[in-house]
């Protein structure tokens, strides 16, 4: 199966994998045939819920964003509890490498061999020794307790005495002694210490030094992604306005002109997400969006009428184009390969459509669609599946689960819809190629062999565009680069890695009448 699909689309809506697992075939977890929702409750289940995750993301390929809430609902664990399995969660899920160096130094066989669930259970314990401020005592016992209840008597002392051995050093005591030495092996002592996989250490490094940056930056860039991120809000475009959002608890957003920062929490209850009229974006991402839907104003030469999304799903950027296509006089086609996540696009756009947008949404391969409607669309964004690795804030797992593999089946599905999506573009009309992802094989690589390969697409410089999205306060001292894309950056901007280039097409012949 194709990682790429495995990995981000093929879940169902639980955040579960819809076929095959990671976990199947593999060691089943031997202390429990059942799950915690059919155990006794217990007064406090915050590591409960957050070993439960852990187990779903491992054995059932879930991803955490989706799992959490839902288990954190399920056992009705709220307020500082459910702060506390948050960070305990989130946090062991980011820290594994560098959990599992230091715990392969108080086990006297290979973790490899240590059970699965076993080994869950000594990284949650690990983390709150070692990064948490819980006290020393409490996370041995409440840790060795949950061993018991989770695994058994025997379990309980063997967690027991490694939690034990763990808490004779501090952490950076651990990272002394089991990092590579920095000078020697810079990219082995980094993934270490910042708990990333090597290879995605070293395509960062490489990421900073090809999108005009420096290497040097990469202990502050591993550290942003390894912070959890605060929550930003997109108000959609005529549905909402700052003074409301306001009024709701929430404070101006830092970047794009249509953001707002959440304060803390869960914003999901809030009357205007449920309606539709708002919903969280990374700031990244809606800066993408707006760098076509307002950006691109000067710069499309072809009649302004029609605008699509190739590759739609969820919809969050569907929905800030498909309500600015109000202000062009335009009406837009998201296009998204699979149903359920179609879905997911009509349930993002349906306040948008009430309220008079023209948006239409279609299950369809994006490759086909340039050879279909041919020349048709002033502006086609193609924010393309990638690997993920510019937005491993949100999704903390996701650095465990890529292999370099998966960069080349992505970039050859990457090149095909950008092929698509410039066949698709009519003469003087502007394409977004977008990916969260900084990596150069998805990126500039992508780009630089499309513009070798075609002689009728020109890039355009991005910047000015993206400026466009940005609050006016901000506009003059955002750094947006070397250009003529544009790389967003955690450690710099504060929003995911999203790379956004422009392209334009010229010399596409006029299609009269294509629907
Ligand atoms: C990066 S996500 C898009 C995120 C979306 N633009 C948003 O802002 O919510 C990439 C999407 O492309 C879809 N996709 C993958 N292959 C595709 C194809 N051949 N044609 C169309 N969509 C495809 C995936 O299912 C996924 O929903």
């Amino acid at each position: 199966m194709n990682n790429q699909r495995r990995d981000r689309d093929g879940r169902d809506a639980k955040g579960r994998e819809r076929s095959g697992s990671r976990g199947r075939g593999g060691p089943r977890r031997g202390y429990s045939a059942s799950r915690p929702s059919e155990r006794e409750r217990r007064a406090t289940p915050s590591r409960q819920v957050a070993l439960e995750g852990l187990r779903l993301v491992r054995e059932e390929d879930s991803y955490a964003n989706l799992v959490l809430p839902r288990l954190l609902r399920s056992w009705r664990v709220s307020g500082r509890d459910a702060a506390f399995t948050t960070e305990l969660f989130y946090g062991s899920l980011r820290a594994q490498g560098r959990l599992d160096a230091i715990l392969g130094a108080c086990v006297n066989r290979p973790l490899a061999d240590v059970e699965p669930a076993l080994v869950d259970v000594l990284r949650l314990g690990a983390y709150q020794l070692l990064d948490m401020t819980v006290a020393p005592h409490a996370a041995t016992s409440e840790t060795v307790a949950l061993a018991r209840a989770e695994v058994g008597a025997g379990a309980a002392s063997f967690v027991n005495a490694v939690l034990r051995r763990v808490g004779e050093r501090t952490l950076p005591e651990w990272l002394a002694e089991v990092a590579p030495d920095r000078e020697q092996d810079l990219a082995g002592h980094l993934a270490v210490v910042h708990s990333h996989p090597r290879w995605v250490v070293r395509a960062l490094m490489d990421a900073l030094a090809g999108h005009g940056r420096s290497r040097e930056e990469i202990d502050e860039l591993l550290a942003a992604q390894n912070a959890a991120p605060s929550v930003s809000l997109v108000m959609r475009p005529g549905l909402t306005d700052l003074d409301e959002l306001i009024d709701h608890g929430a404070g101006q957003g830092r970047l794009s002109v249509f953001a707002a920062a959440w304060p803390s929490g869960d914003p999901g209850g809030m009357d205007l997400v449920q309606q539709g009229r708002v919903a969280v974006q990374d700031e990244g991402s809606q800066l993408a969006a707006l760098a076509l839907a307002l950006g691109a104003d000067d710069l499309v030469r072809a009649e302004d009428a029609h605008w699509l999304d190739l590759c739609a799903g969820p919809g969050g950027k569907t929905a800030l184009l498909g309500g600015l296509t109000v202000g062009h006089d335009a009406d837009l086609l998201a296009v998204e390969l699979q149903e359920h996540r179609t879905e997911l696009v009509e349930r993002t756009v349906a306040a948008l459509q009430e309220a008079g947008c023209e948006i239409t949404t279609r299950t369809a391969d994006g490759t086909t669609i340039g050879g279909e409607l041919p020349g048709r669309f002033s502006r086609v964004l193609v924010d393309v599946p990638c690997s993920g690795l510019g937005a491993l804030r949100r999704r903390p797992e996701a650095r465990w689960r890529r292999t370099p593999a998966d960069i080349g089946h992505l970039s050859t599905l990457q090149r095909d819809l950008l092929r698509s999506a410039l066949d698709a573009a009519a003469d003087g009309g502007v394409v977004a190629y977008v990916t969260c992802s900084p990596h150069i094989a998805e990126t500039r690589l992508v780009v630089a062999d499309i513009l070798k390969e075609r002689g009728d697409v020109e890039q355009l410089d991005a910047r000015e565009a993206v400026r466009a999205g940005v609050l006016p306060a901000q506009r003059a001292g955002v750094d947006l680069g070397e250009g003529p894309s544009v790389q967003l950056w955690p450690h710099v901007h504060g929003t995911d890695a999203m790379y956004i280039s422009l392209l334009r097409r010229q010399g596409a012949p006029t299609v009269e009448g294509t629907a």
